[in-house]
């Protein structure tokens, strides 16, 4: 695949030099090659006989070979050098670094020195320079820079303006799998080169107490939360840490007693199959970003009320049962397909149609029933297991209830989250990213419907 192309600067008129890459294993790696034209003798009058010529030559060729973006993109690089096993700036010198090089992009390479760094950086950085963000980390830095922009008077220039992405080098992948469909980090360099530039939703998570918050990802409360963040400890064992605690989780019938409320998209199976058939091919307007793009409908809603648990005044939404939310087992709720390795958990997520994806599982329904539901998780089929409930919301609102003496936990795109009641709207299409072919990766959701 071509990166780059160019007049040779030997002074030969009809020889170019191209930049492309090849895959070498299971990684792509960039390579340099010395190109004659030689001109079919009607074409002779059109190939290049002086240096200009052949610059216009590589030009067009550079404009064929980037039909969806800009070849030699301006890029901020983002390094958490404790991503993943700590060898994200490793990995992005061997593998990420080697392919901007050859693709000719200009780019500055910046290491987060603390937690929260990212969003510093976000929030004040020179958004004229750059055309591009590109976290070489795992999901927390793209959170980071998301909420560092959010916090910019010029928000809406802000996020008009940049495209964020992620180089796979941590532990939690999800953007990168989601949209760039690899975790091979020289793979999804070439894809973020290449792909198509689409918007995104965003959800905007707040509560009474904390400022307005942006996830790109996934909130969760109950059995995930406590598999993901109540396991920290037990990071040693790597990704097995987390299936152990989701089983030790169901084994003892864990519940996470709460209040919900949602504002309904598509509110049964049969329902959100039709929605998503309808829309799956839907396009999206790019057209500039303002303000009134954050605008929240249900914040001041939340802020004000006297009693968040009475929705009467809330107009369309619906509590969920309340039975089921006492015995609650599973609230996951999100907007991209894959949430790690392997785990297609939201399979009907779409990127910008201004819907969240819900699932719920009951702990009434018991351990093998609802381990049955997770081992399908990789083919996205556990949505359609009797025992998950799954369906498409515009808002949603949490009320935790936790046991006396318990503290379980809230996760917001994998990091920890306040325990207390919580409310979440969708932001329809503020993120700019890129994705392969222009949408999510398959998820074989359609192949079910
Ligand atoms: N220099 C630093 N020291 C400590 N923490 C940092 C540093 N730089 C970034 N961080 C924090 O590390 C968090 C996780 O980063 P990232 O997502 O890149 O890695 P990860 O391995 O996928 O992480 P995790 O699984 O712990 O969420 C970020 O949310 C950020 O707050």
């Amino acid at each position: 695949m071509l990166l780059w192309v160019q007049p040779s600067g030997t002074g030969v008129p009809n020889q170019l030099e191209a930049s492309y890459v090849r895959k070498v294993g299971d990684k792509l790696q960039p390579f340099v090659s010395i190109l004659t034209i030689v001109p079919h003798r009607e074409e002779s009058s059109s190939t290049p006989s002086t240096e200009d010529d052949s610059s216009i030559t590589a030009k067009e060729i550079l404009s064929r070979a980037y039909p969806d973006s800009k070849p030699g993109a301006s890029i901020l690089v983002l390094v958490n050098p404790h991503g993943g096993k700590g060898d994200a700036m490793k990995i992005f010198r061997s593998e990420v670094e080697p392919i901007l090089e050859a693709a000719h992009c200009e780019f500055t390479v910046m290491k987060t020195a603390y937690s929260g760094h990212a969003s510093d950086i976000a929030e004040q950085m020179d958004i004229d320079k750059y055309d591009l963000v590109l976290c070489a980390s795992g999901d927390g830095i793209p959170h980071e820079v998301i909420n560092g922009l959010y916090r910019r008077e010029d928000r809406a220039k802000a996020f008009d303006k940049l495209i964020i992405t992620e180089t796979p080098s941590g532990s939690g992948n999800a953007m990168a799998l989601s949209c760039l469909g690899t975790l091979v980090p020289s793979t999804a360099t070439l894809e973020i080169l290449k792909g198509s530039t689409v918007r995104n939703d965003l959800m905007a998570v707040y509560s009474q107490r904390e400022p307005v918050k942006l996830s790109f990802l996934s909130q969760t409360y109950g059995i995930v939360a406590q598999a993901d963040i109540g396991t920290e400890w037990m990071r040693w064992m790597g990704e097995v840490r987390f299936q152990l605690g989701l089983i030790t989780q169901l084994a003892f019938r864990a519940s996470y007693p709460c209040t919900i409320a949602v504002k309904y998209i598509a509110k049964t199976k049969d329902e959100l199959s039709e929605y998503y058939r309808h829309h799956v091919n839907d396009s999206f307007n790019m057209g500039s970003l303002t303000d009134e793009g954050f605008r929240l409908k249900y914040y001041d809603q939340f802020l004000d009320a006297d009693d968040i648990s009475d929705f009467s005044a809330m107009d369309g939404w619906e509590e969920l049962d309340s039975d089921a939310c006492e015995n609650m087992g599973i609230f996951y709720s999100g907007k991209m397909p894959y949430v790690s390795k392997d785990t297609n958990f939201f399979p009907a997520a779409l990127p910008n149609d201004g819907s969240i994806d819900i699932v719920v599982t009951d702990s009434r329904s018991g351990f093998f029933r609802t381990l049955d539901a997770l081992m399908s998780l990789d083919k996205g089929l556990h949505v359609w297991n009797e025992d998950v409930a799954h369906f498409k919301v515009e808002a949603f609102r949490v009320i935790p209830r936790p046991k006396p003496g318990k503290h379980p936990y809230i996760s917001v795109d994998g990091e920890n989250f306040k325990l207390q009641p919580f409310q979440v709207e969708i932001m329809k299409g503020v993120l700019k990213t890129v994705m392969q072919g222009g949408s999510y990766t398959e998820t074989g959701f359609l192949d079910k419907t």
